[in-house]
Parts: structure tokens; sequence; C-alpha cells
């Protein structure tokens, strides 16, 4: 585990400890040397850190002939694109990256059924609230879920969403593809996404509460057993590729 004393870190040590079918290799966090993880003694690293460190952490251990997961957020596709770079020198054929802009199974499918609902809808704006000692907004899962949205428009032949706004001083939010997404900050939150679709007389409102970051571990586990049973090699993103949908 890379990222061990965060908030999401100490849960994953906790669930990992909890497996059955599970050893904790190593608990590094800022300040440890990554250069301790080989492939002889770790199958798959978890990487929960900040947006700053994370591409670099896990350029160092793809270098380092290690699977890893990734929880962090603030993936571009010029970041992707690193690792995919990366991953075409790996010492193993077979080794994986999987990135997952969320583990929770309710935020997961609040993005899936956004994506299904989207075409039917003119309208569509993201909201993301979380926890204030968030550093980065929007959510990786908003600009996920936006992306989503933007490509379900696009290959139905949607145009652009009604919107006659002269003046912004930055209430409409940021804009993601042509969506727009809008961030809240609350003591007392933790994760949640809204999803408002809307149409001429009647809107569809999609929404997904993580009350506690332990919503996130079945689909953690979920990622690090699909890596280490092989298969998914090469670079894979959002937990969506390893459910049935
Ligand atoms: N994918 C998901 O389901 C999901 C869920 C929750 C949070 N997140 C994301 O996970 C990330 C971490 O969130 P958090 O709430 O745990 O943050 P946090 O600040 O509580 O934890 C980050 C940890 O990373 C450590 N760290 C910093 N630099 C490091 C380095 N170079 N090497 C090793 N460790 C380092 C910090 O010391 C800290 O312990 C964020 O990007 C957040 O958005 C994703
Ligand atoms: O608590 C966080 O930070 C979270 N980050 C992820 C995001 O930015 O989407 C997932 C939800 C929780």
């Amino acid at each position: 585990m890379v990222g061990a004393k965060g908030r999401m870190g100490s849960h994953v040590v906790d669930a990992v400890n909890g497996a059955q079918d599970m050893q904790l290799a190593f608990a590094l966090d800022a300040g440890d040397d990554l250069m301790r993880i080989t492939p002889e003694n770790t199958d798959v690293v978890v990487e929960f850190t900040v947006p700053s460190v994370s591409l670099d952490n896990v350029l160092a251990l793809v270098k380092r002939g290690v699977d890893v997961v990734v929880g962090t957020t603030g993936w571009t596709d010029e970041r992707l694109a690193k690792v995919t770079a990366a991953l075409a020198e790996a010492p193993r054929d077979d080794q994986a990256v999987f990135i997952a802009p969320n583990f929770a199974i309710s935020a997961v499918l609040a993005d899936y059924f956004a994506k299904v609902a989207a075409p039917y809808f003119e309208s569509a704006e993201v909201i993301e609230l979380h926890h204030p000692t968030k550093v980065d907004a929007p959510s990786g899962t908003a600009i996920h879920t936006a992306r989503a949205i933007a490509d379900a428009r696009k290959a139905a032949g949607l145009g652009a969403m009604p919107d006659a706004t002269e003046t912004d001083g930055g209430s409409r939010g940021q804009v993601v593809d042509g969506v727009h997404v809008h961030a809240v900050r609350l003591r007392g939150l933790n994760a949640h996404e809204e999803v408002l679709l809307g149409n001429a007389g009647e809107q569809l409102t999609i929404r997904a509460d993580s009350f506690d970051r332990i919503s996130f571990m079945p689909g953690v586990l979920l990622a690090v057993r699909k890596v280490a049973d092989g298969g998914h090699a090469g670079l894979t993103v959002g937990l969506d590729k390893f459910l049935d949908l």
C-alpha cells in the first residue's frame, strides 16, 4: 500500500489485513523508499496518495515490474498516455495498471446510468459534493461522469445544451467536454454526486452517496484480485470494466 497513512490508505490496509486471500507486503507513505517494492515481494501495489505525486509513483512502480491499482485522482489524457508509454517499456509483458476514479459501487452505477440516460435529455449537469479536506476540484469522478455524458451525447448526435448565460462569474461551474460540473465542499460530507438531466417539463436525478470510506473497499479488493489474476495487461480505467454491466 502506497499512501498507507492517508484517509483511504489506512482503510485499504485494514481491508487487506481482513481479506483471507491477501497479505500486506508494505504500508508505505511519504518519505518511504518505493524501491523496497519488487516483483519478488509484491504482486499488486495499491496507490492512494495525492494527484501531484501519483503519476511519478505509478511510473516508478511500472518500471519496478509490479502491477498497480490506483485510486488517486488527477488523471488527464496526457498523464494516462505517460502510463501507457511506460507500460510499453515495462519489464513484464503482462504488466497491468488499473485506475478507478471511484471504487464505490453506487458511484460506478450512477456513472453508468448517467451514460445510458444522457442521449434522452436536452440538458445534463453534474454536481459533486465532498468533505472540505479534499485537495482537488472537481472530483475525478465528476470529470469521468461528465466525459461519459459528453461521449454518449456525441454518439447520439446531440449538439450543445441550451444555455442563455451571458455573464458568468464562475457560478456556472467548470465545463468538462461541454458538460457543466459544480463542486461543493461541506463539513460533514464524504463523497457524493448528483447528475441532473432535463427535458421540457421533466427531470431525472441520479444520485450516489458514499457516507463512509468503507464503501470503497469492496471495489479496491475486487480490482486487486482482478489484476492479480492476470488477463488485464496494459492500462484499464474504471471499475465498470470489472463489472458485468
Ligand atoms: N478512487 C476512489 O474511489 C477514491 C476514493 C476516495 C479518495 N480518492 C482519491 O484518493 C486520493 C487520496 O485521498 P485521501 O483522502 O486518502 O488523501 P489523504 O491526504 O488522506 O492521503 C494521502 C496520503 O498520501 C501520502 N503521500 C503523499 N505523498 C506521498 C508520496 N510521495 N509517496 C507515498 N505517499 C505519499 C500522504 O502522506 C497521505 O498519507 C485523492 O486523490 C482522492 O481524491 C479516490
Ligand atoms: O474523498 C475524495 O477525495 C474522493 N475522491 C474521488 C474523486 O475525486 O472522485 C472519489 C470520491 C472520494
